[in-house]
């Protein structure tokens, strides 16, 4: 999942992982983290997800992250909203009202762009990498957040075997040994997908189930 398989899938048009509505895991389980309105929330790897939108509307401030430059051009113009540009080493920030993204790459990102984060929202972001980019990930993005930051992780679980991701299943314990260290990962809910994934049922996948985490940063030393 290197960035040109994603700058293709933009150029295609092929955002199958794209969803027209506000992914149902945040809106039933956001208001329990308990995070004040004007707090910022980080969006890893965000595409043009109207999850932004709804994150906006409960009153944060949203940085996103995303490679691609035709998603944040979309995100803004279905907004309808101008965005000003503003270049850093990071690439090219984006903002216009409570939005801000970076057109760049999420493993790049200091802990000083992401200083004001007090919350955070993966949604096909982790699942989206391969084992190793995960481990990157982990070890890169989440690790500069700061302490006290809480957020909500969506994960897929189903036999890696029968398909290849993306999206992949990334099980409980990978989770534990991904965040486990900095972070305090709570299982909120895990539900039984597969008789709505067409997709994975037509690839023969026996069973499909998403899970939802509560993740908290311990404060740092
Ligand atoms: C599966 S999509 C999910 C997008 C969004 N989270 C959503 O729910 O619609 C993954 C996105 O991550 C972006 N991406 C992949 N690697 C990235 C990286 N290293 N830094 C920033 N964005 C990245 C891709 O361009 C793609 O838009």
């Amino acid at each position: 999942m290197e960035p040109g398989f994603w700058h293709e899938r933009w150029r295609e048009g092929r955002i199958g992982f794209h969803q027209a509505s506000v992914t149902p895991q945040l809106e039933r389980h956001w208001d329990a983290l308990g995070l004040p309105a004007g707090s910022t929330v980080f969006v890893p790897l965000c595409g043009k997800s109207l999850d932004m939108r709804w994150l906006a509307d409960r009153g944060h401030r949203v940085l996103g992250v995303e490679l691609s430059d035709i998603a944040v051009r979309d995100f803004f113009a279905g907004q309808g909203l101008v965005p000003s540009l503003q270049e850093t080493v990071f690439g090219v920030h984006h903002a216009a009202g409570p939005f801000e993204i970076i057109v760049g790459d999420a493993f790049a990102l200091d802990r000083e762009t992401l200083a004001d984060c007090a919350g955070v929202f993966d949604r096909a972001a982790l699942i989206a990498l391969p084992p190793d980019m995960r481990r990157r990930y982990a070890a890169t993005t989440w690790a500069a957040l700061p302490g006290g930051c809480r957020g909500l992780l969506v994960t897929l679980e189903y036999p890696q075997t029968e398909k290849a991701g993306p999206p992949f299943a990334v099980e409980a314990a990978e989770v534990e040994a991904l965040f486990g260290g900095d972070w305090s990962p709570v299982l909120l809910e895990r539900a039984d997908i597969l008789p709505a994934e067409p997709r994975f049922i037509d690839a023969g996948v026996s069973s499909l189930t998403t899970s939802v985490w509560r993740l908290e940063r311990h404060p740092r030393p």
